[in-house]
């Protein structure tokens, strides 16, 4: 799909190759004005090796890169009107808050009033003001953070590129961080672009979020779409928490696929994306949507089991069951009263519109 050309970022095509070994594999995607998108997929998936390619740290082997419709794809970096925020912020050690924030600045050769006037906004707003005298020693890894995401926010740029940037903090502190990030981002507009491992981090903050697997795009969705329609195993896998029920596709009607598992038993499920009738597929449903009773349940969608395992997590009490089919089930309970002991008897039903079925893929 040709990417609109009022996108603050478009990425086509990208390609990197080391040695024989494609690291990003024909990635598209692009950022709208305002956008914040991350890129999100396991460790080694090439999220880095694109960011860096669209900052200009890393070549790219093909494709193309466009920064409000210009062409960057071989430009240096300081050409890109970019601006970077990476996991090792590397603030300059001798220098204070103040003189880091201002280093970039100086080096563009701004006015002396307007350098000063640019630290105190980006330090206002990261809310450092108070700290201009320190050096970075004498911050916290929240502050330090907070002081390379100031230095970034003083140039201005038209986009920000941001690589784990909240990886180094300790978890309490990446939370109330990330809010921060979100609020500041959103309150100035500001175009964003952010490489995570952390799908809390992607689904909390991101407008849109790119999931990344072996240096493909897998899924390009909102959160709540990634959530609610992953379109491959590997995305429902990756994000949360998923069931797998493996069948075979019959007939749909109004929208209503049934799919026959392995012991025979039929179930409905929302047909979101086309299957083949007769064609291997998976049916997927989230812990927290399948219903567990103790009673009988009759009717379609009841499969039966017994509790395998219980664990009480507080909020949540989840239950592994397995499925008298053979086929284990997790389900999770938010409200409850009592505990089911493991090897009660149970009944799960599945309602068809909590569940999706995608054609079984065999690299999921
Ligand atoms: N300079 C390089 N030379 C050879 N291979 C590289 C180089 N840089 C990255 N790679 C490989 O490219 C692939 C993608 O790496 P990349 O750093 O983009 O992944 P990532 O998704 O950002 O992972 P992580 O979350 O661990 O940082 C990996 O298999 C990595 O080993």
């Amino acid at each position: 799909m040709q990417p609109m050309s009022d996108d603050a970022i478009q990425v086509q095509g990208v390609l990197k190759s080391y040695g024989t070994m494609l690291a990003v594999d024909d990635v598209s995607f692009n950022v709208a004005e305002g956008e914040f998108v991350s890129l999100l997929g396991p460790s080694g998936c090439g999220k880095t090796t694109t960011l860096r390619m669209i900052a200009g740290f890393t070549d790219t082997s093909g494709g193309a890169i466009r920064v409000h419709g210009r062409e960057v794809t071989h430009l240096p970096p300081d050409k890109r009107d970019l601006g970077f925020v990476f996991q090792n912020y590397a603030l300059w050690p001798h220098m204070t808050v103040a003189e880091n924030v201002a280093f970039g600045l100086k080096l563009r050769r701004k006015p002396r009033d307007v350098i000063r006037s640019k630290i105190e906004e980006a330090l206002s707003v990261t809310g450092l003001s108070g700290y201009e005298d320190r050096l970075p020693r004498q911050l916290s890894g929240g502050q330090q953070q907070r002081v390379a995401l100031a230095r970034a926010l003083a140039l201005e740029p038209q986009v920000l590129l941001m690589d784990e940037p909240l990886s180094n903090l300790d978890r309490a502190l990446r939370v109330v961080m990330r809010r921060e990030l979100k609020e500041l981002q959103a309150r100035m507009k500001m175009t964003t672009l952010y490489v995570t491992h952390d799908q809390e981090e992607a689904l909390s903050m991101s407008n849109r979020v790119v999931i990344m697997n072996r240096g493909r795009v897998e899924q390009i969705a909102a959160p709540y779409e990634l959530y609610e329609n992953p379109a491959t195993s590997f995305v429902a896998d990756f994000v949360g928490i998923t069931n797998f029920l493996e069948g075979t596709a019959s007939d749909t009607q109004g929208g209503i696929v049934g799919v026959r598992l392995a012991s025979g038993q039929m179930l409905h499920a929302q047909a979101r994306v086309p299957v083949a009738q007769g064609g291997a597929v998976r049916a997927l449903i989230r812990p927290e949507r399948v219903t567990i009773s103790a009673t009988e349940l009759s009717g379609p969608n009841v499969l039966a089991g017994s509790v395998a395992l219980s664990e009480y997590f507080g909020a949540v009490l989840r239950y592994t069951v397995r499925l008298d089919s053979g086929e284990i089930l997790r389900a999770e309970v938010h409200n409850f009263d009592n505990f089911l002991a493991g090897g009660s008897r149970v009944w799960i039903c599945v309602l068809p519109e909590h569940l999706r079925v995608i054609p079984h893929d065999p690299r999921g």
